[in-house]
């Protein structure tokens, strides 16, 4: 880390260890002391003007560098956290699959490493703060040394408060690891009372002092550890400041007894006095280096540990052939089955289906029956526990998943509200053509969403979200449909995936859309791909060549509208009570 710390800015590294010069020089102060006292008992002006001399040059130098070392050190501090928040945001970019946004052991540990990245912007800090120390506890004791030869029993009592670091450091692991989950949902509260959605609901249920009682309350329960930690710390450092100074004035008892005595000069009095206090600071640096260390170790682990999670989600995948050009069988499910991180049963359980290339399938089923999970399998965003899921015969485990996203779009009911310009926000859908207007415009079209483009006040240049100057608001709905619109970018998808994006619709454009997707699937049937579209509403899915219904994870009904309805099962049943409930 300190290497990658080194990379990111030379020079910032470099003029950091101006500071360890400094510290030098510092060290060299109780020798000018000693030299002062001298001078001034035995009336040598020689003596005086190097003490002098010394402790004003050694002084101002060693605040010049201590400054340019410091503002250095802040600068790459920043410079360092920015890099390594970069390097995460790409290691969990780079993560294929979706597992890890609800993977709780992993929340917790981006919650550790978020809250003491600071340990990770210090990676240079604490090795600057070791090398100062250890130049200047080496410079102190050639001089305490250099004055009498007790004065290493000084330096030796700082030991035992060395030895105890390792102790503070797993109380320090403990107390992060400790208020991680709390930090979390601390912070996940906060964010409740930012976010603009949850805070209609939050005063519609006037649920701000049971907010404000929650995020308290887990602040307190996440800062409990924190000060339990710090109480046992402070004991600990009690004992050692006792042990410390009683010894010190024991030492200098003695040496004072022998200055009467005459065997022990005036200078070397006062070096000992002026280096109990440097050594008793230094001791108190090298714990806190040793504690700094400890928790830019633990930082580095817990990176560590985040890119080897990367790497194992990456090995799970290792398909590396192209998916076809276009679908000449379809896509084939083959006793799949996907059961969740931690879940009991299976949300997926031995579904064995044919989507054949070129049609437009729907899914419905009741809240639960595992609709959106299947069509989390089929973009690879998870990957089955149980059997497989073919592309024209091969397995999509084979295939790179990035080429395969390459040549699928989706649109979510959860989609994301993209607070980019309008014309942006809908041509991420296809980067190559993020800004080519007339696709745009087209996806706009076939999104039904181009009266949404029309209401804007600089069509497509508009900034959208008010949170940024001139941001535009838009309606739950037309967030969504530019969110179909993106989904309607990429030309001839082998997969279009539409979970649900049209809930926030009325159930007539909900129709109109969904009549205009089968139509577009058709045209677009040169690839052979495959449309998929998710609903609760089964009034607008007759169009679909096949609708198949999900109950508890299975499929349990299947065949054309008309099939159904003349089945007379479940769907038809369902049917009936929507189509009553629209009479
Ligand atoms: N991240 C998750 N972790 C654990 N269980 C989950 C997770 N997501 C979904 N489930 C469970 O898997 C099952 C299927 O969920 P899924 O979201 O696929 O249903 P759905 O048919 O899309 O429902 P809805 O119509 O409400 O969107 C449900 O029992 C749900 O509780």
């Amino acid at each position: 880390m300190t290497v990658i710390a080194f990379r990111v800015s030379r020079t910032q590294s470099l003029l950091a260890f101006g500071e360890t010069a400094g510290k030098v020089l510092y060290g060299l102060n109780p020798l000018f002391y000693g030299l002062f006292d001298s001078g001034v008992i035995h009336r040598d002006v020689r003596q005086l003007m190097i003490a002098v001399i010394g402790l004003g040059f050694g002084t101002g130098i060693n605040g010049i560098l201590q400054w340019v070392g410091t503002s250095a050190r802040l600068k790459q501090q920043v410079y360092v956290g920015f890099e390594f928040s970069r390097q995460i945001a790409l290691m969990m970019s780079e993560i294929e699959t979706l597992d890890h946004h609800e993977d709780p052991v992993l929340l917790d540990k981006l919650q550790s490493f978020r809250s003491w990245s600071g340990g990770v912007g210090g990676a240079l800090n604490a090795l600057l703060n070791m090398v100062n120390s250890v130049a200047w506890s080496a410079t102190t004791l050639i001089v305490a040394l250099s004055a009498d030869w007790r004065l290493i029993i000084l330096a030796l009592l700082g030991i035992p408060r060395l030895l105890l670091v390792p102790v503070t450091q797993r109380w320090n692991k403990i107390a992060e690891e400790t208020g991680s989950p709390f930090r979390r949902l601390a912070d996940q509260l906060v964010d409740l009372t930012r976010d603009r959605d949850a805070g209609a609901e939050s005063r519609v249920f006037a649920l701000r002092t049971l907010l404000m009682q929650r995020i308290s309350s887990s602040s307190r329960r996440a800062q409990r550890p924190d000060q339990d930690r710090n109480t046992k710390t402070a004991m600990l450092e009690l004992g050692n400041g006792l042990f410390f100074f009683g010894g010190a004035a024991a030492i200098i008892g003695w040496m004072v007894h022998d200055a009467i005595g005459g065997t022990v000069a005036v200078s070397a009095l006062t070096i000992a006095v002026t280096s109990m206090g440097s050594l008793q600071e230094i001791s108190s640096g090298l714990v806190s280096t040793a504690r700094w260390l400890g928790q830019e170790s633990r930082s580095a682990t817990r990176f560590v540990w985040l890119r080897d999670y990367a790497a194992t989600i990456h090995a799970r995948h290792t398909g590396h052939r192209r998916p076809p050009a276009r679908l000449d069988n379809g896509i084939r499910l083959e006793h799949v089955s996907y059961r969740y991180n931690g879940a009991d049963s299976d949300a997926l359980c031995d579904v064995d289906l044919d989507l054949p290339a070129g049609t437009v399938v729907a899914v419905v089923g009741e809240n639960g029956a595992g609709k959106s999970t299947l069509v989390k399998l089929l973009t690879g965003m998870y990957q089955p526990t149980g059997g497989r899921v073919l592309i024209d015969d091969v397995d999509l485990a084979e295939i790179d998943l990035d080429a395969w996203r390459a040549r699928t779009s989706a649109a979510f009911q959860d989609h994301a509200n993209l607070e980019f310009l309008a014309g942006e926000a809908i041509g991420l859908g296809d980067l190559d053509h993020i800004e080519d207007e007339p696709e745009i415009n087209r996806a706009l079209a076939d999104g039904a969403a181009s009266d949404v483009l029309t209401a804007l006040p600089q069509r497509l240049q508009t900034q959208l979200g008010t949170t940024w100057p001139d941001g535009v608001n838009l309606s739950g709905g037309q967030w969504q449909r530019l969110a179909i619109a993106r989904g309607m970018m990429r030309r001839q998808p082998l997969l279009l995936a539409l979970d649900e994006p049209t809930s926030a619709l009325d159930a007539a454009t909900e129709h109109a859309l969904f009549d205009r997707y089968a139509t577009a699937a058709r045209d677009a049937g040169r690839s052979g791909g495959v449309t998929v579209l998710v609903t609760h509403r089964f009034s607008t899915v007759a169009a679909a060549d096949t609708v198949l219904v999900l109950a508890e994870g299975r499929i349990v009904e299947q065949g054309t509208h008309r099939q159904l309805m003349a089945a007379g099962g479940a769907y038809a049943e369902l049917y009936e009570i929507q189509a009553r409930g629209y009479r």
